[in-house]
């Protein structure tokens, strides 16, 4: 395998005090499902933010696909976000408009500001739709606006949105956090068969530790910025999880009972 994502020694300074990433070292290889964990304002966001370049880091260096993401100009900036495909906790979606009209909007990057504008897409483009969403087990919701949709069906649209760019990677910023149990384990598992079945890179912010070890190939724990656990799930101690959660630890050891002290 190798290396989609390379994170060399990337730090993020707010201000003069909060130092939200430092020296993050770490790399994803291509069709790799990688979760990050981490107490709140550990840097998880930051962290994701940087590598689409919706904010630059201070330092370091970040390279995408063999791009150099952290001094990319405007043009390939937007190549960038074609090729990674970004799923948001609260979905982003555009209410008004349908289930398909949604997943179309994903290719508005690769358009004409007219074309985009018009809401032009090419009979190509609706069967690519057509076919994602049903991947998605979302057929009988096509034509339907996106403010009738449960939570868990609007985060599938947000899926399938991502997946007409045909990107490499997706960036998934806390996908499950909105969402009920039976809702979260359906969007983990097309996450995970998407990783699986269409070797897309999955890079993915989650807070429940238990559902990162169940899905994930590879965990990176961050603790005040810093990666304090770069590995398997199946290695992860007791110890691991106390260096990556701090006080929080304890009720977590309690939801993970599969994990044993090292
Ligand atoms: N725009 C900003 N300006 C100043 N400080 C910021 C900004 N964004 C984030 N921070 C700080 O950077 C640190 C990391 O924040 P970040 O949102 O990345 O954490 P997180 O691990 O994603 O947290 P959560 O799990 O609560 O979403 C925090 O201390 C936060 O207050």
């Amino acid at each position: 395998m190798t290396a989609l994502l390379e994170v060399n020694h990337v730090s993020k300074q707010f201000g003069k005090d909060a130092l939200a990433l430092s020296d993050v070292h770490f790399s994803v290889q291509e069709g790799e499902f990688v979760s990050i964990i981490g107490p709140s304002g550990a840097g998880k966001s930051t962290l994701l933010r940087c590598i689409n370049r919706m904010i630059d880091a201070s330092s370091g260096e970040i390279t995408f696909d063999n791009m150099n993401v952290m001094n990319l100009k405007k043009k390939d900036l937007k190549t960038l976000r074609t090729k990674i495909g970004m799923i948001f906790q609260h979905y982003n979606l555009v209410n008004r408009l349908s289930v398909i009209e949604n997943t179309l909007h994903g290719n508005l990057g690769k358009k004409s500001a007219l074309a985009g504008v018009l809401g032009l897409y090419s009979q190509k483009e609706k069967e690519q739709a057509m076919n994602i969403l049903h991947v998605l087990g979302l057929d009988e919701h096509i034509y339907k606006r996106a403010d009738q949709l449960s939570g868990g069906q609007k985060q599938r649209v947000g899926i399938a949105r991502a997946l007409i760019q045909n990107p490499r990677m997706l960036l998934c910023d806390e996908p499950i956090a909105s969402l009920d149990p039976s809702s979260a384990k359906i969007i983990m598992d097309h996450l995970r068969n998407i990783s699986t079945t269409m070797g897309i890179t999955v890079l993915v912010n989650l807070h429940q530790v238990d559902v990162a070890l169940k899905y994930s190939d590879k965990i990176i724990g961050i603790n005040h910025g810093q990666v304090v656990y770069n590995g398997s799930p199946k290695n992860i101690t007791k110890e691991d999880i106390q260096r990556i959660y701090g006080s929080e630890a304890e009720d977590l050891i309690f939801d993970v009972g599969g994990i044993h002290a090292s």
